[in-house]
C-alpha cells in the first residue's frame, strides 16, 4: 500500500496545482489525471512500452450528457490505476478580435467541425495514448477564448475523452478503443443546456436560445447525430445505469486481458534480481556495470562508515548524508559538456578556464529517500528546480507503483525536456525498479538518455543494475559505493505519522547497506 502519509502530504502540498494528480473523487475534474492506486508499469523488460492508453470516445450532442456518462464509467469501474477525462472544449480555435465580438454576440458558430482544432486533439490525444505527456490548451467559455496557459497532463491508463466532435473525424476515431454515442431527446439537451450555460458559462437565457436555434440544432443535425453510426454504442442520456454497466464490463476485460498478455513480460523488482530467490548473486563484474564511483579515499570511507553504523544519531546521519550528496553532485558535474571560457581576473590578467554548456539542468528525486539527496544537490548547483515522483511496491505484487508525478517546467515542456539534463536522486539502486521507473518517466517526456545522469549513494552489484545498465547503456550512474548483495529481509516498522502502529514489511535490502535512508533521514 503506497505510504498514506506520503499521499496526504503531497496532494496538500503541491505547489503546481496543474501536475499534481487528484485522487478519484464523485466528481472527478475534466483534464486532470485521477489516480486510485498508482500505475503499474507499462514497459517490458526491455525498457519498451508494452501497452497504450485505453481510449474510449463519448460523442453526443450539447447537453445530452456526455461528461456525466464519463463520470458514471469511472465510478462503475472502481479502482482503476489512472485516468483522464479528456475534454474535446479545450481544443476550440484561438479568436481574432472580430470572431470574438461576433461570439459576444451569439454569432459565431462553435458547432461545426471546423471551430475545433481536430488535428491538435489528435496530436495531443495520440501523445497521451502513447503515454507521453501533452501539454493541451485550456479554454474559457466566459471569454470564448484560448487562454495563454497550458495543461500539463502525464500517465493515463485509461483516457475517457468527451466532445460534440469526437467521432467526426476519421484521424481521430483510429485512436480510439471504445466508441460511445450518447443519444438524447433534443428538448431535454436544450433544458440541460440553458441550467448549465446560465450557471457555469455566464450565458443569458436569450443569448443561449438565440445561439441554440441558429447554430446548435442546425449543426446537430447536421453533424453531430450523424457519427453515431460510429459508435460501438448508443447510451440512452438518462437512466442508462445498465448501459454504463455494459461499458465497464468491457473496459475492465480488455485491460485484464492486457494485464495478462503483458504480465509475463512486466519489469516486477524481483526479476530484475539475477538470483530468484531469497538472495541475488554476484553475476556481474563491476567493470561491466559502467558505474561512475567516487574514488574510495579514505576521507570517503570514513563518512560511510559513520553512515552504515546503526549507532549513528540522526542528526550526525542527516550532516553525513548532506556531505555526501554534496560530495556527489559535485563529482556528477564533471560529466556535463564543459567548453572553454576565458576571463579577466581582478588583476587584468586572461584566465582561461571552463564553462558548463549544459541547458536546463534540474533534479528529480525519487520519494522518499531520494529526498535526502536533494540538500547537497541545491548547494552544488544554484537555483535548480528540483521536481519529485513517488514510486512505491504494490504490497501483493511487488509491482512498482507510479503515485505521483511533479516534474520540473523543463521536463514537463517537451521542446525543453528534449534538451534537459536532468539529475535523478536515489538513496540506493536496490532492485533497480523504482530507477526503471523513474527513467521511463524522463524518457517518455522525452529527455535524452544521455543526458541523464542517476547520483546515488549505495549501488547493489547483485541487484537490478545490470539489467538496468543492459537496457539504458546511456544513463550515467554516479555512486558513492557497491554493495555486493541484496537479501530479501524482514524490516522492522518505525512507528510513526505514517505508521503508528510501526508495522514491518519484507523487502530486499542490501549488504552491508545502509538501512532505510529516507527512515533514518527524515524521522
Ligand atoms: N443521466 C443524467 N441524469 C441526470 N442529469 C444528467 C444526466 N446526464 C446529464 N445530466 C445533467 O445535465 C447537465 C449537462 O450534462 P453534461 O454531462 O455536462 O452534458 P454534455 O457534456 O453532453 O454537454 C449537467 O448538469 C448534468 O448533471
Ligand atoms: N465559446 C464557446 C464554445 C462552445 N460553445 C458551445 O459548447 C458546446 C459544446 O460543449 P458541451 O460541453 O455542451 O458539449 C457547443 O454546442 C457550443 O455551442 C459555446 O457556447 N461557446
Amino acid at each position: 500500500m503506497p505510504d498514506e502519509r506520503m499521499r496526504h502530504s503531497l496532494s496538500e502540498g503541491a505547489p503546481i496545482v496543474d501536475a499534481a494528480p487528484q485522487y478519484l473523487s464523485l466528481q472527478p475534474k475534466k483534464n486532470t489525471v485521477l489516480v486510485s492506486h498508482g500505475r503499474p508499469p507499462w514497459y517490458g523488460e526491455d525498457g519498451k512500452r508494452t501497452c497504450d492508453a485505453y481510449v474510449v470516445a463519448v460523442s453526443g450532442g450539447s447537453g445530452s450528457g456526455k461528461t456525466h456518462v464519463a463520470r458514471q464509467i469511472i465510478q462503475s469501474l472502481g479502482s482503476i490505476p489512472t485516468v483522464i477525462i479528456l475534454s474535446q472544449d479545450s481544443f476550440y480555435k484561438h479568436h481574432n478580435e472580430e470572431e470574438l465580438a461576433l461570439a459576444h454576440a451569439n454569432m459565431l458558430d462553435f458547432d461545426h467541425p471546423d471551430a475545433i482544432d481536430m488535428p491538435m486533439f489528435a496530436a495531443c490525444l495520440a501523445d497521451l495514448k502513447a503515454c507521453k505527456q501533452s501539454n493541451i490548451p485550456v479554454y474559457s467559455f466566459s471569454e470564448h477564448q484560448r487562454l495563454e496557459e497550458k495543461k500539463y497532463l502525464y500517465g493515463a491508463t485509461i483516457i475517457i475523452t468527451e466532445g460534440i466532435m469526437a467521432l467526426h473525424d476519421p484521424a481521430l476515431r483510429a485512436l480510439y478503443d471504445l466508441k460511445v454515442f450518447v443519444q438524447c431527446d433534443s428538448d431535454l439537451m436544450l433544458a440541460r443546456r440553458l441550467q448549465r450555460d446560465v450557471k457555469e458559462r455566464g450565458r443569458s437565457v436569450d443569448g443561449i436560445l438565440d445561439q441554440y436555434l441558429r447554430f446548435v440544432k442546425p449543426s446537430y443535425d447536421n453533424f453531430v447525430r450523424p457519427t453515431s453510426s460510429h459508435a460501438d454504442i448508443i447510451v440512452p442520456g438518462s437512466n442508462n445505469a445498465v448501459a454504463i454497466e455494459l461499458i465497464s464490463a468491457h473496459i475492465r476485460r480488455q485491460l485484464q486481458e492486457r494485464a495478462n498478455q503483458f504480465r509475463q513480460r512486466l519489469a516486477l523488482p524481483h526479476r530484475y534480481l539475477n538470483g530468484r530467490s531469497g538472495a541475488s548473486t554476484l553475476e556481474c563484474r563491476l567493470e561491466d556495470l559502467d558505474l561512475k564511483v567516487l574514488p574510495q579515499t579514505p576521507q570517503l570511507q570514513g563518512i560511510y562508515t559513520i553512515l552504515r553504523s546503526k549507532t549513528t544519531s540522526r542528526q550526525d546521519f542527516v550532516f553525513f548524508v548532506d556531505r555526501l550528496s554534496t560530495i556527489l553532485v559535485e563529482h556528477a558535474l564533471q560529466y556535463l559538456p564543459y567548453a572553454p571560457k576565458t576571463v579577466i581576473t581582478p588583476v587584468g590578467v586572461e584566465s582561461h578556464g571552463q564553462k558548463s554548456d549544459a541547458k536546463n539542468m534540474c533534479g528529480v528525486s525519487i520519494l522518499r529517500s531520494g529526498g535526502a539527496l536533494e540538500r547537497g544537490f541545491r548547494r552544488v548547483i544554484n537555483d535548480v528546480p528540483v521536481g519529485s515522483l513517488l514510486v512505491q511496491s504494490d504490497a501483493k505484487t511487488g509491482e512498482p507503483l507510479l503515485l505521483h508525478v511533479m516534474l520540473p517546467q523543463c521536463v514537463r515542456l517537451r521542446h525543453l525536456a528534449e534538451e534537459s539534463w536532468v539529475f535523478l536522486l536515489d538513496a540506493q539502486i536496490g532492485t533497480a525498479a523504482a530507477a526503471f521507473m523513474a527513467i521511463r518517466v524522463l524518457l517518455d517526456h522525452g529527455v535524452r538518455e544521455d543526458r541523464i545522469v542517476f547520483v546515488t549513494f549505495l549501488v547493489a552489484r547483485g541487484g537490478g543494475v545490470s539489467v538496468l545498465r543492459r537496457v539504458f547503456p546511456r544513463v550515467t550512474i554516479v555512486c558513492g559505493a557497491v554493495d555486493d548483495q541484496m537479501r530479501e529481509g524482514w524490516l522492522e516498522g518505525v512507528q510513526g505519522e505514517g505508521n503508528p502502529e510501526g508495522i514491518g514489511r519484507k523487502v530486499w535490502v542490501m549488504q552491508p547497506g545502509m538501512g532505510q535512508i529516507g527512515d533514518r533521514y527524515y524521522l
